[in-house]
């Protein structure tokens, strides 16, 4: 579904990334590791195409969509949750899930509003209120729930649970377990390694640019060195 091959990508003339390599097959769940500033967040932006790739290859659905634009990248159906909460705060809560809507009609069973509240009640509850007045936990799960609603086929999501109480935490853990139960492909950035292993089919690991590592929860629980020196854990 995703393949990325000796990507290259920075912010002018800064080069972030020298090596990356990260493959993703239909249902699967994979994570990026990697200590802070390794390069996690801009791999997913060069593959979103909110920067620009200096080289390399990113194929997404068998095309090729290295240097496209995010609006083509999300219309293919890559749908990313950014780091930081980035809710439309003077909107509501029901109107931010429908400002992003789209109709995947080749999809069986489309995201809606309905579906959407089932998975996240409390948005339910707070449909009528500005996003801007929800606590941070419900804001995350409604920029969740507005990734959805674009009925991705790819969903990222980059630090989805930072900063968030522990119980909020768990909430979002366990919709992102009932997402990759319903097939949902997704890639994953998060601090939260054990869950990560319990929840995830494969891991990559990042250092400086490079992909240094990929395998599954089971070779990192096994690998303890491996985990201390790259993920800092
Ligand atoms: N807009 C930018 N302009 C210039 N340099 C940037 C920009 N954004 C990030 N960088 C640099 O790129 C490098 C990689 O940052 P990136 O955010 O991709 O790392 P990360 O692995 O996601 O880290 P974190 O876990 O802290 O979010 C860092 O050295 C960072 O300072």
């Amino acid at each position: 579904m995703l393949s990325v091959a000796k990507l290259q990508s920075g912010y002018g003339r800064s080069q972030v990334l020298f090596d990356v390599e990260l493959e993703i097959g239909e249902g699967e769940v994979i994570t990026l590791l990697g200590r802070n500033g390794m390069g996690k967040t801009t791999t997913v932006k060069s593959i979103m195409g909110l920067v620009r790739p200096m080289a390399g290859e990113v194929r997404f659905s068998g095309r090729d969509v290295c240097g496209a634009t995010p609006e083509t990248v999300a219309r293919l159906g890559v749908g990313l949750v950014p780091e930081g909460r980035q809710a439309f705060a003077t909107l509501t809560v029901r109107e931010n899930l429908v400002a992003t809507a789209a109709n995947r009609l080749s999809r069986k069973d489309p995201w809606t509003l309905e579906r959407v509240y089932a998975l996240f009640p409390r948005l339910k509850e707070r449909a009528g209120q500005a996003a801007g007045t929800l606590s941070g936990g419900e804001q995350q799960m409604l920029v969740v729930g507005r990734a959805l609603m674009t009925n991705p086929k790819l969903l990222i999501l980059d630090e989805a649970t930072e900063g968030l109480a522990p119980v909020i935490r768990a909430e979002i853990w366990g919709c992102i377990e009932a997402l990759k139960v319903e097939g949902q492909s997704i890639l994953l950035i998060d601090k939260n390694l054990n869950v990560l292993k319990r929840l995830a089919d494969r891991h990559y690991i990042l250092e400086k640019g490079h992909t240094v590592w990929s395998g599954t929860g089971a070779d990192l629980t096994s690998n303890a060195e491996l985990v201390q020196r790259y993920v800092g854990l």
